[in-house]
Order: C-alpha cells, then sequence, then structure tokens
C-alpha cells in the first residue's frame, strides 16, 4: 500500500469519540475489504450479548454473577434501584471520606493529618489503583500512594523504607473483593507489625475495601478500622478500577474521579453504538480478531508515546489475559483462547525490543497510543524549530512506518491528554472490547477459573514445609537429606518440593534450619536448631 493509499483508507476507517475526543486509526491493519462484511452477523449477536449484559444478564454464567462494572459510571442503568444507590452512595462516601481526611477531620492518632497512603492489594485490586495514581499524580498531590502489591518480604521493606518516619502520617488502605488473598493478607499482617513497632494502633490507620461478610471485612470490623467500603460480586476485580477498589485511592491522592467517571461514561455511550464502523470498542475487537485469526494468534504490543501510560500495558494485561484466556469456550469445547498482550513504552522501546518487531519474528500486532498535548506549559526548542515533544511524534511515526513496511500491523489510538476523561475512556474502551471479542470467540471474559490451580497448588507447597519443619523440630540430633524428608513426611514423589522448600529456609538464618554439605548438591543434610 503506498503512502496515500494509507491515507485513504485512514479517512475511511477512522473511528472517533467526539466526547473524550479518541480517534482510533485501523488503516495500518491488513484486513480485507469483504472482512468487515463478514463479521457483522457475530458483531450483530456480540452487542446483544453486551445488551443483556448492561440490563443485568447472568453474563458470567460458571459463577452464576451478572457483571455490572458499566453501572459503575452510570449507576441509573443498574437493574434495581437498590443497586443505583448503593453506587451512588459508594462514590459519595469515597469523596466525604477523602475530604474528612484531607481536612484532618478523620485523623492519624500522633499527627496531625495522613499525608501518605499505602495500598495493600493485588492483581484487579493494585493494577488499577497503580495505573491512575502513576498516569494522573503530580508533585503536589494531597497524598502520596504506596503500593504493597505482592509477598515479596525485600519489597515491602523497600517500600516501607521510603515511608521512612511517615507512618504515624500513612493511611493503609486494604483492598481485596474476596477478602482472602493471601498476598494482601501477608502485606497487611506486615504493615500491621510495621505500625506496632512504632507504636502506632494499626485500626486508627486502616480502611479496607472489600466484599461484605469476607475474611478482610470480619477482620477490619474486629481491629475496629476506620472504614470499610464495599465490593460487590458483580464486578470483577480486573474491571473494578471504577468502584471504590480505584476511586478512594485516586481521591485520596486529589485526583479528578469525576472526569474519570465520566470518561469512561461518555466512552460507553459511544461503544454501545451498533454500527461497527462508528463503534471503536467494535473495530478494536474486530481487529483483534483479525489480526490473531480469531485464535490469538498474534501478541498484542501495546507503546504509548508517554512516559505516564507506562502501566497501561500491565493493566490492560490482566485486563485481557484474564478475561481471554480460557481453556474452554461458552459449550464447555476446549478452544485455549487468549490474546497475550504487552508493552512499555515509546520511544524507550525502539531502543531495546522494537529490533525484533520489525525485523524477527512476526508473531504480533501493536496499538500505538497517540498523546496531543506534550506537557504542562511551554516547550523549549531543543534545536530550531523542534521541542522534545516533536522529536516524539517523530519517532512514534517513525516506528510506525518502520513496521508498516515490514508487513507489521499497527493501530494507533489518539487522545488529547492524560487526563482523568481520558484515562477513564481508555479504561472503557478496552473493558468494551474485551466483552465483545470475548463473544466473538464464544467465551466467558469474566470468570478466571485457571488462576485457581496455583493457588491450591501453593496451599499444598505450604502444607508439606509444616510437616517437613515439624520432623525437623522432632529430630534435631542428626541433618536429613531431602530425599529422607520426603520420605518421612510420607510423600516420596514430592522430593524436589521438598529439596527446594529446605534450600529456602536454609537461606534465611531467622528459620532456624541449617545446612551440611555433602558429597554433592542433593546429599545436603538440613538440620534444626
Ligand atoms: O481482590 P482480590 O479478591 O484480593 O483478588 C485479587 C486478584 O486475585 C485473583 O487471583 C484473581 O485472579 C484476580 O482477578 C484478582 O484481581
Amino acid at each position: 500500500m503506498t503512502e496515500r493509499q494509507l491515507w485513504e483508507r485512514y479517512k475511511k476507517y477512522l473511528c472517533g469519540v467526539e466526547s473524550v475526543g479518541l480517534t482510533l486509526d485501523v488503516s495500518r491493519m491488513n484486513f480485507a475489504e469483504d472482512f468487515l462484511e463478514r463479521m457483522r452477523g457475530p458483531m450483530e449477536k456480540a452487542f446483544d450479548a453486551m445488551a443483556a449484559l448492561e440490563k443485568g444478564a447472568i453474563s458470567n454464567p460458571d459463577e452464576k454473577r451478572r457483571v455490572g462494572h458499566y453501572w459503575l459510571r452510570a449507576p441509573e442503568l443498574a437493574p434495581e434501584p437498590a443497586l443505583t444507590k448503593e453506587i451512588q452512595d459508594t462514590v459519595a462516601a469515597v469523596r466525604a471520606f477523602s475530604e474528612d481526611v484531607h481536612a484532618g477531620r478523620v485523623k492519624p492518632p500522633k499527627a496531625d493529618r495522613f499525608t501518605r497512603v499505602l495500598l495493600v492489594g493485588i492483581g484487579g485490586s493494585a493494577l488499577g489503583p497503580q495505573l491512575v495514581a502513576d498516569a494522573l499524580g503530580t508533585a503536589v498531590d494531597r497524598m502520596q500512594v504506596f503500593f504493597f502489591d505482592n509477598t515479596d518480604p525485600d519489597g515491602m521493606d523497600r517500600v516501607l523504607a521510603q515511608l521512612g518516619g511517615t507512618l504515624a502520617e500513612t493511611l493503609t488502605v486494604v483492598i481485596s473483593k474476596s477478602g482472602g488473598t493471601k498476598e494482601t493478607r501477608n502485606g497487611m499482617v506486615e504493615a500491621e507489625r510495621a505500625y506496632q513497632q512504632k507504636g502506632l494502633e494499626f485500626g486508627r490507620h486502616a480502611v479496607a475495601v472489600t466484599g461484605e461478610g469476607s475474611e478482610l471485612d470480619r477482620y477490619a470490623k474486629k481491629g475496629n478500622w476506620l472504614r470499610t467500603f464495599p465490593m460487590w460480586d458483580w464486578v470483577g476485580g480486573r474491571t473494578s478500577v471504577l468502584s471504590a477498589v480505584g476511586l478512594l485511592p485516586a481521591r485520596l491522592q486529589g485526583l479528578d474521579i469525576d472526569g474519570m467517571l465520566a470518561g469512561a461514561r461518555d466512552m460507553d455511550v459511544a461503544t454501545r453504538e451498533r454500527d461497527m464502523l462508528r463503534n471503536p470498542a467494535a473495530m478494536m475487537a474486530l481487529m483483534w480478531f483479525h489480526a490473531g485469526n480469531g485464535r490469538g494468534q498474534k501478541d498484542l504490543v501495546i507503546l504509548p508515546y508517554k512516559d505516564r501510560l507506562l502501566l497501561l500495558s500491565r493493566y490492560l494485561q490482566q485486563l485481557v489475559m484474564e478475561s481471554l484466556g480460557k481453556e474452554k469456550d461458552l459449550e464447555g469445547k476446549v478452544v485455549n483462547q487468549g490474546l497475550a498482550v504487552y508493552g512499555n513504552k515509546g520511544s524507550t522501546d525502539q531502543h531495546a525490543y522494537v529490533q525484533q518487531l520489525r525485523e524477527g519474528v512476526s508473531n504480533f500486532f501493536a496499538t500505538f497510543v497517540e498523546v496531543l498535548k506534550d506537557r504542562e506549559g511551554t516547550s523549549m526548542r531543543v534545536e530550531e524549530d523542534f521541542t522534545s515533544g516533536d522529536y516524539l511524534l517523530g519517532f512514534f511515526l517513525g516506528t510506525r512506518r518502520a513496521l508498516f513496511e515490514k508487513g507489521r500491523e499497527s493501530m494507533t489510538l489518539t487522545v488529547p491528554d492524560v487526563s482523568a476523561r481520558t484515562l477513564g475512556a481508555l479504561i472503557a474502551l478496552h473493558e468494551r472490547a474485551v466483552g465483545l471479542y470475548a463473544s466473538l470467540v464464544n467465551i466467558n471474559a469474566y470468570h478466571q477459573p485457571g488462576v485457581e490451580a496455583g493457588k491450591k497448588a501453593a496451599g499444598a507447597v505450604l502444607e508439606l514445609q509444616r510437616k517437613v519443619l515439624a520432623k525437623l523440630r522432632g529430630d534435631k540430633a542428626k541433618g536429613h537429606t531431602a530425599e529422607e524428608l520426603a520420605t518421612a513426611v510420607g510423600s516420596p514423589d514430592e522430593v524436589e518440593t521438598v529439596f527446594k522448600v529446605l534450600e529456602h529456609l536454609a537461606a534465611n538464618a531467622d528459620q532456624g534450619v541449617k545446612r551440611e554439605p555433602g558429597a554433592n548438591r542433593f546429599d545436603t543434610r538440613f538440620r534444626a536448631g
């Protein structure tokens, strides 16, 4: 295709959402002229399924749940007045609580004000808040937000060190929909101890966002925490950023949550459009389908040319891959669906992996995100007539062209700026694209049965460790090899796991397990005491 033909194609297919100033350009996706026509029928069905979902159908059949994230930004669309009210009350409560915190009406016992937020959560209970905090944060935010998003001890120490002497002014927000996620529980327990060590009462510094009656909910009540905000079973973790999960930390930070909600609401209106050529979520889903033959055969590389959107790819990774990566379709047939997502930011990535994108294995397509506004205020000239932002545009257009020359497809999302509205719109656009694509490939986008297997297996490892430790403590006289211990605890076939557990215990002196070297690595003996 010549540059001139691309220009014609650009004009023909450009799909815009006036209210948020966003456009989607699919001209560099090589779909055949009849592709859209062929997909009209399946897309009609996807629109029907989406309409039913928004009306409150059980769109997550495996878990028998409704899927209500679109109601979060248009509460009047919720299927029952009680739900409408709950959503509205929660947003009002987030706003009022944040104001109280900022004004010092809700205050820590040993300081005038809360000035920091420590958010403890993982997956959908962290990725959205992290994206929002990073995309919209400024040096003069009302509060600075820190994260525990793992059960890595050193990771938590690092964050606590950054918080330094400010724990007395730090509000900890523990977020877990289920209220039973172990990484989050561990983060909470470690945070609680850090407060205690400073002579601070944790409950006076803690807030929860969780489902009613969950383990976390009960713990918060027992500990007399400052406040609990609700999380509902009809909001999935990966689509929860516009519930209290994302709104509370954002508002505490001082960010414009109304803008986020309005941007998402406007995008929702635009993506309910049944003319697929005028619906950017439908076009995006169709392009995903085209690129990967409806089988996820190509990966999606997200390339925002804006530092503030660095975490977008990580956020979309969960949204897309946890939603679409499914073994079975809605009829129970094995389909192993999915769409792999990765990315970082331009132009930085041009100095890293773009080499492979252009010349290496052709197993991807890209979504470029272009942001028109360079910065607040004016830009200096780094050369006569050119600003740094001109270079950023040049690098984006140059890379896009270089990829296309080698037959590598891409879409371009253009937004006016990185504002609360734009971010809300970008999130809503991808949520809708995921839902529509899931219909096109006939899968349930709203459950995650595969995640459980890893959790169960981890539980079994910890149980094995308990037995091994009991054995070691009961027989301190001599050292034992992993083989001996595995047999002694009745799991001879689990010897590799036992060996890994022992090596880890011995590497951490506080666990009280010593190693005695043997003839080779696997003859190492382990001893308690
Ligand atoms: O919010 P939580 O219940 O703690 O869940 C946190 C995350 O963990 C799970 O394993 C799920 O796969 C994610 O979808 C979820 O966002």
